[in-house]
C-alpha cells in the first residue's frame, strides 16, 4: 500500500460511527451490544491467547471497549481505526480508566507495511462487515502477527436468520441499533472468512458462535454460528 492506493474503507460507514462516537462508553447507548458482548469475547480471547504481557493489535478498535479491557488484563495494546472521533473518545476514556493503550489513526494495510510480524495477537472484531474488501483486512492482520501468533475475528454470518436477527430484529423491532447500521450484503459466511484466512497463511483453530436471546436479553458463546461468530486463527510458523 502506498499513497496512491485507495483506502479500503467506506466513508459512509466511518461517518455513521463518528456521528455516534460521543456515546461510545454509554452502556445504554447504540453501543450497548458491544458492551454486553465484551466480557464474553475478552474471556474467550484471554483463555486462548493468555493476554498478560502480550503485544496486541486491535484493528477497528472504535472507542476502545475491547482494547481497554485487554490492557486491563495486562496486554500491551495498540488500537487502530480510521474513525477520528472514535479514537478521540478512546483516548479521552483512558484518562478516566487509567489504562494504557496506544491509539493510532492508520489503515491496517498501511500498518502492515511498517510493523509486519510484530504482534503476538491481533483482534479484529465487528469490523469486517463494514469494509469494502474484507480479504485485504484479513491479509494485513496475518502480515502483522508473528509466525505462530493468534488472530481473532468476529463478524456476522449471511443467511436468512442473520438478516432477520441482525437487521430486522436489532434495527427495526428491538431498536437495539440505529437503522442502517448493517448492510446485509457485507455479512460474511464462516466458510468465506475461513477461505480468506487460509489464503493469507492463517490456520483456523476454531469457530465459535455468539448468540443473543431476545427473551432473556443475554448473550452466550456456543456452537450456533448462524448470526454472530468468532474465528480463532494462528499464523503458520
Ligand atoms: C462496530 S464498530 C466495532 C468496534 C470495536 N472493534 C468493537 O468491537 O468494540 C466498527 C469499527 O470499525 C471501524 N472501521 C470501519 N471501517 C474501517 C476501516 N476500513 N479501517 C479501520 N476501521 C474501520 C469503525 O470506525 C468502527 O470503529
Amino acid at each position: 500500500m502506498n499513497d496512491a492506493t485507495p483506502l479500503n474503507a467506506d466513508q459512509q460507514e466511518l461517518d455513521k460511527f463518528s456521528q455516534l462516537a460521543h456515546r461510545w462508553w454509554d452502556p445504554s447507548s447504540e453501543f450497548k451490544p458491544l458492551h454486553d458482548i465484551n466480557p464474553l469475547r475478552l474471556e474467550y480471547i484471554d483463555s486462548l491467547a493468555g493476554l498478560s504481557a502480550k503485544h496486541v493489535l486491535d484493528v477497528g478498535c472504535g472507542g476502545g471497549i475491547l482494547s481497554e479491557s485487554m490492557a486491563a488484563r495486562g496486554a500491551n495494546v495498540t488500537g487502530i481505526d480510521l474513525g477520528e472521533k472514535a479514537l478521540k473518545v478512546a483516548k479521552l476514556h483512558l484518562l478516566e480508566s487509567g489504562q494504557k493503550v496506544d491509539y493510532r489513526l492508520i489503515a491496517v494495510e498501511a500498518l502492515a507495511q511498517q510493523e509486519a510480524g510484530q504482534y503476538d495477537v491481533v483482534t479484529c472484531m465487528e469490523m469486517l462487515e463494514h469494509v469494502p474488501d474484507p480479504a485485504s483486512i484479513v491479509r494485513a492482520c496475518s502480515q502483522l502477527v508473528k509466525p505462530g501468533g493468534q488472530v481473532f475475528f468476529s463478524t456476522l454470518n449471511r443467511n436468512l436468520k442473520s438478516y432477520l436477527f441482525a437487521v430486522i430484529g436489532a434495527e427495526y423491532v428491538l431498536n437495539m441499533l440505529p437503522r442502517g447500521t448493517h448492510e446485509y450484503a457485507k455479512f460474511l459466511k464462516p466458510s468465506e472468512l475461513a477461505r480468506h484466512c487460509r489464503a493469507s497463511g492463517l490456520v483456523v483453530d476454531e469457530v465459535t458462535g455468539m448468540s443473543y436471546n431476545p427473551l432473556s436479553k443475554v448473550y452466550s458463546l456456543g456452537k450456533d454460528t448462524s448470526v454472530n461468530y468468532m474465528l480463532a486463527c494462528r499464523r503458520e510458523a
